[in-house]
């Protein structure tokens, strides 16, 4: 079942990022309900760490088992262990480092060890299906004001992919050049996709994806449910 977007706008960055924060809480301690684990895609980009730090303040974080939480990544800048500007790192500074989580839940995509950006994309894929093909319980995406998400960026090849699980990316527009991306396939199969996006510099890009324009972001859909959740200057252009 794929359903239309729904559309929730909060009013500002900060709000949005304590209002994902629970949201993201609360689907975990939903799937986590029948006793089993749940799986969760992280995203990069500048709300997406605002969210995470809310999770590690949120006193509603007991409430979730960490041990059962599996953390995958829906794209990666292709950088050394921790570079900065690698989405990983984004994460554990921001929330990981601070919960009781399973080391061997935490699925970053490769850094760069010199073995490049190809192999690091199979070995992705290959670790997710190690993981028995999961479906992400909830998939978090950012946008950028392209309309990229992940590191599907307008018109590269890499958005035609659909025979593997993850992608390398070069010559990327936006910096560093060089990414690993999960591929539209995967992005799909997830019961939740999440769009997080905050600012007007956005606003376009929303817009159009929204109206099922010629972008990145129009294309992945949840299995259960798509949610758009935006703060006011980047909803500027829907309404
Ligand atoms: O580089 C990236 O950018 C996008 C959007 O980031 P933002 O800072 O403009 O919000 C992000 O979704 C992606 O994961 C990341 O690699």
């Amino acid at each position: 079942m794929t359903v239309d977007p729904e559309l929730v706008i909060h009013p500002d960055a900060d709000d949005l990022a304590f209002s994902v924060a629970a949201r993201l809480i609360t689907a975990i301690v939903d799937a986590q309900s029948t006793g089993g684990v749940a799986h969760v895609v992280l995203t990069g980009g500048r709300v997406a760490a605002v969210v995470y730090r809310a999770v590690a303040e949120s006193p509603a974080r007991v409430e979730v088992d960490w041990q059962r939480v599996e953390f995958w990544w829906g794209d990666e800048r292709f950088l050394p262990a921790g570079d900065p500007e690698r989405n990983e790192t984004q994460a554990r500074d921001a929330f990981l480092s601070a919960l009781d989580v399973d080391p061997a839940r935490v699925h970053p995509m490769p850094a760069d060890t010199g073995q490049g950006a190809e192999a690091a994309a199979a070995a992705y894929a290959a670790e997710l299906e190690a993981a028995g093909s999961p479906t992400f319980d909830v998939l978090m995406l950012g946008v950028g004001p392209d309309g990229h998400v992940a590191s599907l960026f307008p018109g590269y090849p890499q958005l035609g992919v659909t025979d593997v699980a993850a992608v390398a990316v070069h010559d990327s527009p936006k910096p560093p050049p060089t990414r690993v991306s999960l591929t539209l396939p995967l992005l799909d199969r997830a019961r939740e996709v999440w769009f997080v996006v905050s600012g007007a510099d956005k606003s376009e890009a929303v817009a159009k994806a929204l109206a099922d324009g010629d972008v990145p972001a129009a294309r992945p859909k949840g299995e259960n449910r798509t949610l758009w959740l935006l703060d006011e200057a980047a909803a500027q252009q829907v309404r």
